[in-house]
């Protein structure tokens, strides 16, 4: 793909030859030249296609750059997907099509076992080098950059930064959400007064995994971050936040800073209620916190035309930012789950399965937690959500430290070398378990290993946990519904492996649907931006988007054996349970 800025530069070469005799030759030179880019970019797009859009293979930074199916005076909107191992921009068109786009992977921080951190001014300078590339190859496609109308935003969640509300300047790293440096802390708060009943407001259970308790660890531990909340200049956001502030110029953007959130990444901190859809005092002083020494962002519709501002530098100057959406929501929305009792599993770095509950929170008894799933117009739509730590994470697991694939891809066929998983079950608990569990005493264990256990069964027990977990959370699911899914919607970097999928259709014994374009995150954000400045206006409009092309995998596995395997997973999680 890299080939056709070469062939440009090439060409630049070429025409700055003086010499007269030489001219022809190289106008013949030239023509040819552009003859063999026509071409190439003809099987760019057409590979692309096939292959589904933009960044399937998911991995590398790269670039994508799809040929367009339509007329060069339509409307695009931008979206920004930060996610927990990449950021991307992705331009659509009002289709639904990646129409160029850029993603870069960013540096991983991991101080100590079970710390993770991310740099917040590298999050930011990824996100502007994506979009100020993505809009370069947009441009070079003969559009407009006027015609990108909005940008959405979509981001990791609970991932907690703080800075300072003078200087914009951040006191910490991120703390990712998959960090468990907290734990002693959260053990503690679960034996405070009113803890069983955070729950019930917020939609969350006490866990390392809310932004929380990574705030409270940094007051304890941080003396810049001590020191700004006794002053009263400590601001603390999730990534979404954080990106607005910065990509809106800090604190030169409007008012002194645009410091918003809304409600599907402000529900994830534990400090909004639910119903209300505003920060909960009660929520706030169960933590110990004065309210008047924290700067929260406000919490604005998922949707807005004015609230987030626009983008203060870079290629993009000028455009309004008017959707914004946590990942997981942005995947449901960009599945078209608007609907109660439609569901999508997004097989990430962690593995989050929504599932459409209509107006009305549920709260969960089996293990799930209850979030928005969006706010776009005021009547705020609510998910229960199946949350598993360690998805796509487990598959970097195996390429960066063990080395047993040298790319994320690989993992299918290495799987595929084997029949079955040998006997082993790979517990991924790296941050203990999620849902349905919520056990985090728990570490990574690899269990059932023999002389006969060789790479292929580890990458396919690997592949495995996820697909066990999402059993798990479907069973309990069913028990919070009422309901069985007849069918699941998934997406996600992870979601590219069949064999991954198709072993998820024999757990759970549901056809599993893979749409042809799997950058379903990015699309949610388009959509909720676009929406906002009339891009789309109504559902009804979205129905046809993305959907041809898609692939089904039925279950295959008699019944009795996916019980089996299941079973055995689960006496997996007992034995290594309580291990910390
Ligand atoms: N072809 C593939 N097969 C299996 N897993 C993959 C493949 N490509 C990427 N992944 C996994 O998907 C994850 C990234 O997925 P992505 O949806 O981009 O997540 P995030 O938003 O968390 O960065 C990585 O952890 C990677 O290991
Ligand atoms: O990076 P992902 O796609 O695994 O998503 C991270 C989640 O938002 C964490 O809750």
């Amino acid at each position: 793909m890299d080939s056709i800025p070469v062939k440009a530069a090439a060409v630049n070469q070429v025409e700055s030859t003086d010499s007269a005799p030489a001219n022809q030759q190289v106008l013949d030179l030239l023509q040819s030249i552009q003859q063999n880019q026509q071409r190439l970019e003809q099987r760019l797009g057409e590979l692309e296609r096939n292959q589904g859009g933009a960044s399937q293979s998911g991995d590398a930074t790269a670039h994508h750059d799809t040929l367009p199916s339509t007329a060069h005076d339509e409307t695009f909107v931008g979206a920004i997907d930060q996610g927990t191992t990449s950021s991307r921009f992705l331009i659509f068109n009002k289709e639904g099509e990646p129409v160029a786009s850029h993603q870069i992977e960013f540096k991983q921080i991991y101080p100590h076992p079970g710390w993770h951190e991310h740099d917040p001014e590298e999050i930011i300078t990824s996100v502007q080098l994506c979009m100020d590339e993505a809009v370069k190859l947009f441009k070079r496609r003969g559009y407009s950059r006027d015609s990108i109308k909005a940008v959405g935003i979509t981001n990791q969640r609970e991932t907690t930064v703080v800075w300072d509300k003078n200087t914009g300047e951040p006191l910490y790293n991120a703390i990712v959400w998959t960090d468990t440096r907290s734990s002693a802390l959260v053990r503690e708060l679960k034996t405070r007064s009113g803890a069983d009943k955070l729950q019930d407001k917020c939609g969350l259970p006490l866990s390392t995994y809310p932004s929380v308790s990574k705030l409270l660890w940094m007051l304890e531990n941080v003396d810049k971050v001590k020191q700004a909340y006794e002053n009263g200049t400590l601001a603390f956001g999730t990534i979404d936040a954080w990106l607005v502030y910065k990509l809106n110029g800090g604190p030169q953007g409007r008012d002194g800073g645009v410091f918003v959130s809304e409600p599907t990444n402000a529900s994830r901190t534990m400090f909004m209620n639910l119903e209300t859809l505003d920060y909960d005092n009660s929520l706030i002083d169960f933590f110990g916190l004065k309210r008047d020494n924290i700067r929260l962002p406000n919490i604005i519709r998922s949707s807005d035309a004015e609230a987030y501002g626009s983008i203060a530098s870079g290629s993009l100057t000028g455009v309004s930012i008017t959707g914004c959406l946590g990942d997981q929501s942005a995947a449901l929305v960009g599945q078209k789950g608007f609907t109660p009792g439609l569901a999508k599993n997004t097989y990430g770095t962690g593995c989050f399965l929504l599932y459409n509950v209509g107006e009305k929170p549920v709260i969960s008894k089996h293990g799930l937690l209850a979030t928005v799933a969006f706010n776009f117009d005021g009547t705020p739509i609510y998910a229960l959500e199946g949350s598993i730590a360690v998805a796509g994470q487990g598959i970097k697991f195996l390429q960066n430290n063990l080395g047993l694939i040298s790319s994320s891809a690989e993992i299918n066929d290495l799987a595929a070398s084997v029949e079955d998983n040998g006997g082993c079950v790979f517990v991924t608990a790296f941050s203990g378990l999620f849902a349905p569990y919520w056990i985090d005493d728990v570490r990574g264990t690899i269990l059932g290993i023999t002389q006969y256990t060789q790479k292929g069964h580890v990458a396919r027990a690997t592949l495995e946990a996820t697909c066990f977990q999402t059993k798990a959370i479907l069973n309990a699911m069913e028990k919070d519904s009422g309901k069985a899914l007849t069918e699941l919607a998934v997406d996600g970097g992870m979601s590219n492996s069949d064999l991954c999928m198709q072993t998820q259709s024999d757990l759970i014994g549901i056809p599993v649907i893979r749409p042809k374009m799997r950058e379903t995150t990015a699309l949610g954000a388009a959509i909720a931006a676009g929406f906002a400045v009339g891009v789309w206006k109504s559902f009804d409009e979205l129905k046809e988007l993305n959907r041809v092309g898609g692939t089904t995998f039925e279950p295959k596995m008699p019944a009795e054996k996916s019980a089996e395997m299941f079973e055995r997973w689960e006496k997996a999680v007992k034995t290594c349970s309580g291990f910390v």
